[in-house]
């Protein structure tokens, strides 16, 4: 992932189309590397490794540890989904950050005479997180759920997995889709693939020994999974990791859902893909235009940032668990993600 050439093109769109993007403001279209340290949204290993590594490896696998807690599953995915009621530390949290559904009146309310713009993330949120990655699939109902909002709500994807491949998943040539994290929208870098494929392949080589690893290439980030090795061997995984990205200054490691993140140190996420997806599209009259953004994770988290930040729009995060969040709005799974959806295309059919 060489970032030297910085100047920015539009990779292979699959719904956006370049004249979309044109007069776009300078800002948005380029890329800025960052200065190296730690930040809030992960780690940038590339300056004082070695004197750091200890302390590196340490944070990576406390954050290892709290990722992804194991919760009751949900029934409609073929999941368990009993004794949440009981949970005081649930209930408490969802006073913070209520539910969408039940909050459904208010949410639409506020964008009466308005238009609304939906931005889904993939894992955990349209999906039901499995142990493999590849077989990650979205159910034919939510796939009709998303097909029908994206006829009345201009809809767009925002996955960490690359473009091709949540593509491959979703399958509905109506929407747009950001991939590598938003980075799939905009690259700044003919080499980029080429780079991910090297520290995809020495990352594949180091943790070939560790049972239960797996590393996927998402063209401009890099996945590490950790969720099927016992625990007693992360450490080793953040390790090696933090090894490895020695011989990449400019990639920096965070962390998912039992996944290590690989990214390169550039100041670009979800939340500015969402706002580069507003602006490409037209829809950044914050008066006007009311985004709605779906998602589970912690690089979800940009997104809502942004649109608290905006003032505009709401963050809906998708947690059976209590978790520190800029979301308004809570989900507690894929099958509650789907009736929004519904509920959504409902009051709009009725709305007209
Ligand atoms: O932004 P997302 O669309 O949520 O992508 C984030 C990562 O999602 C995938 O990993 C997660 O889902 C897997 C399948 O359910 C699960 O096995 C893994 O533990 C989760 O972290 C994807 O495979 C990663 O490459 C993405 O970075």
């Amino acid at each position: 992932m060489d970032l030297s050439n910085s100047s920015p093109v539009i990779t292979d769109p699959v719904a956006i189309s370049q004249p979309l993007l044109g007069g776009l403001p300078s800002n948005l279209m380029q890329f800025s590397v960052m200065p190296g340290g730690y930040s809030s949204s992960g780690m940038n290993v590339g300056v004082s490794r070695l004197k750091i590594e200890e302390v590196l490896v340490n944070g990576l696998l406390d954050a290892m540890k709290s990722s992804s807690p194991r919760r009751r599953l949900n029934v409609a995915f073929g999941e368990d989904n009993s004794s949440e009621e009981e949970d005081p530390a649930y209930s408490a949290w969802m006073a913070k950050c209520p539910s969408a559904l039940a909050s459904f009146k208010q949410i639409v309310a506020s964008a009466q005479g308005k238009k609304i713009a939906v931005f889904l993330d993939y894992d955990g949120t349209l999906s039901p997180i499995v142990d493999d990655p590849d077989k990650a699939v979205m159910s034919p109902v939510m796939r009709a759920a998303v097909r029908n909002v994206a006829k009345y709500f201009p809809t767009a994807i925002v996955s960490g997995r690359s473009r091709n491949k949540v593509f491959e998943f979703v399958k509905l040539k109506e929407l747009y889709y950001a991939g590598s994290h938003g980075m799939d929208i905009m690259a700044s870098s003919a080499n980029h693939e080429h780079s991910s494929e090297k520290v995809t392949n020495s990352l594949l080589q180091v943790v070939s020994g560790i049972e239960g690893a797996t590393v996927e290439n998402n063209k401009f980030c890099v996945s590490v999974h950790y969720r099927n090795v016992a625990e007693k061997d992360w450490k080793l995984v953040a390790r090696l990791v933090n090894e490895v990205l020695e011989a990449f200054p400019r990639l920096k490691v965070t962390n998912g859902r039992m996944v290590l993140e690989v990214r390169p140190v550039i100041d670009w996420d979800k939340g500015k893909a969402v706002e580069f997806l507003l602006q490409s599209l037209g829809l950044d009259d914050s008066e006007n235009v009311i985004p709605i953004y779906i998602g589970d994770d912690r690089t979800d988290e940009d997104a809502f940032k942004v649109l608290r930040q905006r003032n505009c729009g709401y963050g809906i995060l998708v947690s059976q668990v209590p978790k520190e969040t800029e979301a308004f709005y809570s989900l507690r799974d894929p099958s509650e993600v789907m009736e929004f959806l519904n509920f959504l295309v409902r009051w709009k059919k009725h709305s007209v």
